[in-house]
């Protein structure tokens, strides 16, 4: 099958973070043009990467690695001004005492390991040792002085009595930067968007409805996520509450600044443009 027939296969991430903007997405009247795939993020980076999946909501970070060959949604991202509560870092000692510490950092993240890492370095002055291991709290911790973790393994190692200090990583970049940090996008491959532009205009429009229907009638998504990963209804409706599917200007200024420590930094190669797609055309905002 050329590229024109095969259906757009769209990831999804397997975190509760994501669903307000799938919860409503009607797959059947884009049956037949349209999969869904399910990942956890740097899986759905990778399928992104090498042209195996089309679009969906990748690691900020990965967009940064790979810009030349992706543009970006508007009005869509994962995105927090403070508080994100699925972003949480574990550890033994205050922040500022862990020079020199060993850090498990999860295999599942790419933007919030990088997060940390600019946080620890270039708000904190330390450089400790990192080490990837699988999500897990406490084989992270069994050697190590602290570790990161996200999505819904973050927020079940919250609910568990495991005796370390937590910090929010959303909370702690606008400590220092009054900023919003975004931590998914939606991309879509340059490719996809040359081949297909109506689809993409009517995934985007999908998608953006689904968010607003989410987002107004949250009691399905609240109780469906309450069945699956436990907790109380009122934690979801406020965890869905606290999230912000939105991309726009206040976003693009938060992620430009990630970006652009990142590049000081060395963890990207390259300064990050932010291609924004329109129906019409493509426009860099920063
Ligand atoms: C808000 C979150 O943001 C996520 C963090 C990501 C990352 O660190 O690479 C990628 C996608 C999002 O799922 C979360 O995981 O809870």
């Amino acid at each position: 099958m050329n590229m024109m027939e095969r259906p757009v296969r769209i990831g999804q991430i397997d975190y509760t973070n994501v669903w307000p903007v799938f919860y409503y997405f009607p797959l059947a009247e884009f049956q037949g043009t349209v999969e869904l795939v399910h990942q956890v993020p740097t899986s759905l980076n990778k399928a992104m990467a090498e042209g195996d999946v089309a679009m969906g909501p990748i690691s900020a970070f990965s967009y940064g690695e790979h810009f030349k060959d992706y543009v970006l949604y508007p009005d869509l991202s994962v995105s927090a001004l403070r508080d994100v509560k699925s972003l949480l870092f574990f550890h033994r000692k205050p922040l500022d005492e862990l020079d020199g510490a060993h850090i498990a950092l999860p295999t599942t993240s790419a933007t919030t390991v990088n997060l940390l890492k600019i946080i620890l370095q270039k708000f904190y002055g330390l450089k400790p040792r990192y080490t990837y291991a699988a999500p897990s709290l406490s084989a992270m911790m069994e050697s190590m002085d602290a570790a990161l973790l996200i999505g819904d393994d973050a927020i079940r190692a919250s609910w568990t009595d495991h005796g370390y200090m937590v910090t929010d990583l959303g909370a702690e970049w606008e400590k220092h930067t009054g900023l919003w940090m975004t931590f998914a996008v939606w991309a879509i491959r340059k490719d996809t968007l040359q081949a297909k532009p109506e689809l993409v205009s009517r995934i985007h429009e999908a998608f953006v409805q689904s968010k607003v229907k989410s987002l107004a009638e949250p009691e399905g998504m609240v109780h469906e996520a309450k069945e699956r990963i436990g907790g109380t209804e009122d934690y979801w409706r406020s965890y869905f509450a606290n999230l912000c599917y939105d991309f726009g200007p206040q976003q693009w200024e938060g992620l430009s600044a990630y970006y652009q420590y990142a590049w000081e930094l060395g963890l990207l190669d390259n300064k990050v443009p932010l291609q924004i797609w329109s129906k019409d055309s493509v426009v860099q905002v920063k």
